[in-house]
């Protein structure tokens, strides 16, 4: 038997759990190839089954998972990591105790994943206010999964069809870009990029194109020296070691093309610089990947959507292109990247 998927609940009181419910009850999870089993709450749940007015029975389980849950004519393996009293909570209103199960559900499928007991992980979307509020030193998974594998470098991809972003920086202030660029860190982001579309994507030569951080990529040095003082010379370095980078391309006009197919991959400099036009194109379907960790991650492109929550409109198209994206990744092997902590076992 294949090892499982490792599905994390997210927030409790975002759209993760009806999204996984909804995934499940439309049949978008019936022929995976590994077992599915939800890293969460039993509690929750349910409650979310009854958003749609499936009807439930709960089992014990065998192995990995703790619980059976049956939702209508379908079955969902839970690993009960917390006892929330789902009743009382409100949708959109995490407290700490939501905040502590979120981080602990991530740290339960990351360590089963390194110890070769989980296929891949998929994260459903977690509040970044509230593993804060919880004490979480992480603004969010990629930071949190890059620090507990051990490994110093990851980069955050957003993927659809037609377009592929990997960002140089995540999540800090856009007033901080600028000092946190540097030449080894642009480098290393191409090169786990084209490592990643090689092993994952079956492609012999990726075609990455690198953005600039100025507009009209600095015009020269008139507005802005980072194109040729830090991105130039990485894109140089990366094509002597047989990458085929290039760039600096102008941001406002580069998508254009990398959406009609002329890219494999965009490298970004910063968040928002990739991810608008990502989700412009793709925030039904699109897919949050971590490249360069000794696991598989994906997660949906969303977050905890609190405006809807508990309403059953949240779509569950991202959640079920993340967990065919997983399963895909964990069939064509994974990397091995070196790790502090000496946890790699790709
Ligand atoms: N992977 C993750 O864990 C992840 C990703 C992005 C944001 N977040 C976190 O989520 C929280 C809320 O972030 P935000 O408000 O910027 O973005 P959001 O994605 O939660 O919501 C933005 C808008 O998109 C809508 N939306 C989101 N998901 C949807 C879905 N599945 N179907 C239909 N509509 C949907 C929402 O209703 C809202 O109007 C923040 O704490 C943020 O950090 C987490
Ligand atoms: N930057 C992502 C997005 O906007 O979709 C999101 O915040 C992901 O964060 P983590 O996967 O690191 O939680």
């Amino acid at each position: 038997m294949l090892a499982p998927l490792i599905l994390t609940l997210g927030d409790p009181t975002g759209v993760g759990p009806e999204i996984i419910l909804k995934a499940l009850l439309s049949g978008g999870l019936d022929n995976l190839r590994h077992p599915l089993l939800v890293a969460g709450d039993v509690a929750v749940l349910q409650k979310a089954a009854d958003l749609f007015g499936a009807e439930t029975a709960l089992s014990p389980a065998k192995g990995l998972g703790s619980h059976r849950l049956r939702v209508g004519t379908r079955t969902l393996e839970i690993k009960a990591l917390s006892r929330l009293p789902a009743d009382k909570l409100a949708y959109g209103k995490p407290d700490t105790a939501c905040g502590r199960a979120m981080v602990a559900y991530i740290e339960w499928a990351c360590d089963r994943c390194l110890a070769g007991e989980g296929a891949a992980m998929v994260t459903a979307p977690i509040s970044k206010g509230a593993i804060h509020a919880a004490g979480s030193p992480f603004p969010g998974h990629t930071e949190l999964l890059a620090e507990r594998c051990g490994v110093d470098k990851v980069v955050m991809m957003l993927a659809g069809e037609r377009l592929k972003v990997c960002l140089v920086t995540t999540h800090l202030a856009l007033a901080e870009v600028p000092q946190a660029l540097s030449a080894g860190d642009i480098l290393e982001t191409i090169r786990i990029t084209d490592g990643a579309f090689r092993r994952h994507f079956a492609l012999k030569t990726p075609r990455i194109a690198v953005l600039a951080l100025n507009p009209h990529a600095g015009e020269g040095g008139m507005f802005g020296d980072e194109e040729g003082r830090l991105i130039a010379p990485a894109i140089a370095e990366a094509v002597r070691g047989g990458i085929a980078a290039t760039g600096p391309h102008s941001a406002d006009t580069l998508f254009h093309f990398a959406a009609r197919g002329d890219y494999d991959a965009v490298v970004c400099m910063y968040h928002d610089q990739g991810l608008i036009p990502l989700k412009l194109l793709h925030f039904d379907d699109g897919v949050n990947v971590t490249l360069g960790l000794p696991i598989v991650r994906t997660s949906v492109d969303h977050g905890t959507a609190y405006d809807i929550a508990g309403t059953g409109k949240a779509s569950e198209a991202s959640l079920l292109a993340a967990v065919k994206m997983a399963e895909q990744m964990a069939q064509s092997g994974l990397p091995s990247p070196p790790t502090r902590h000496g946890l790699n076992n790709g």
